[in-house]
């Protein structure tokens, strides 16, 4: 029998749908907001919920995403991704080895990891990676990242000798997406950008727009 097909990770912005950012909206509306915006793929970053809410919530969200065409990936948690059927699941140092998410994931879900160099990228290919998360980019409030701030230069450089695609990370928004899509990311990562946004979902469609801009040099 012939392995499930993995999906391809589309270009674009990728959208954060985050327990710690406006925590008075549910996983779920804040989910069906990003999608309504045109998001194609959306990572569950539940840092906070409980694991029984994490599971039901990230059904609803994996549900919502299928019916809408988008990918819905789980953060951290390869056990949470399986139980509801997600697209895949993203994870970095703190988390399962890369080599061990792929062991449990099967071929048939895409497997993110995140590096901080050229070197962590071609190693979490080799873990059969299918994609590496890179930053933070710019400055951020939303976590502490244990890596120095790469800056547009560092990060244009990482991704030209990364094998994998690169989703770039930290503080991505509106007024800078154009300037990761320009550096060759094949998407964007937005958080806070997004979620703490008046409209949420006219701030994703604004997103594309400036990605796609940025990518052409427009
Ligand atoms: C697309 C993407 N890239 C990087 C990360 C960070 O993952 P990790 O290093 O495991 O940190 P946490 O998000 O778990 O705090 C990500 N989530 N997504
Ligand atoms: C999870 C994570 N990993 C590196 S930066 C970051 C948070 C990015 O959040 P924001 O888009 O709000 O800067
Ligand atoms: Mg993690």
């Amino acid at each position: 029998m012939n392995a499930p097909s993995r999906p391809h990770l589309p270009r674009g912005p990728y959208l954060l749908c985050d327990d710690s950012i406006r925590p008075e909206l549910s996983l779920v509306d804040k989910a069906a907001r990003l999608v309504a915006g045109g998001a194609r793929v959306v990572q569950l970053r539940m840092k906070r919920t409980p694991v029984r809410e994490a599971l039901a919530a990230a059904r609803q969200v994996v549900a919502l995403c299928r019916q809408e065409g988008a990918l819905c990936l789980v953060n951290d948690r390869v056990d949470l991704a399986l139980l509801a059927d997600a697209h895949g699941v993203h994870v970095g140092d703190e988390d399962l080895p890369a080599e061990d998410a792929r062991a449990l994931l099967g071929p048939g879900r895409l497997l993110g990891v995140t590096v901080r160099d050229g070197a962590g990228a071609r190693a979490a290919r080799a873990a059969g990676a299918d994609y590496v998360g890179l930053g933070p980019v710019f400055p951020t409030a939303t976590k502490q990242v244990p890596a120095p701030v790469l800056g547009l230069e560092a990060f244009a450089a990482v991704v030209r000798e990364s094998p994998l695609p690169v989703v770039g990370i930290g503080g991505v928004g509106l007024g800078n997406i154009a300037s990761v899509a320009a550096a060759g990311a094949r998407c964007a990562a937005v958080v806070s950008d997004a979620l703490l946004a008046a409209d949420i979902t006219e701030r994703v469609r604004q997103l594309a727009t400036a990605f796609e801009q940025g990518r052409s040099g427009a």
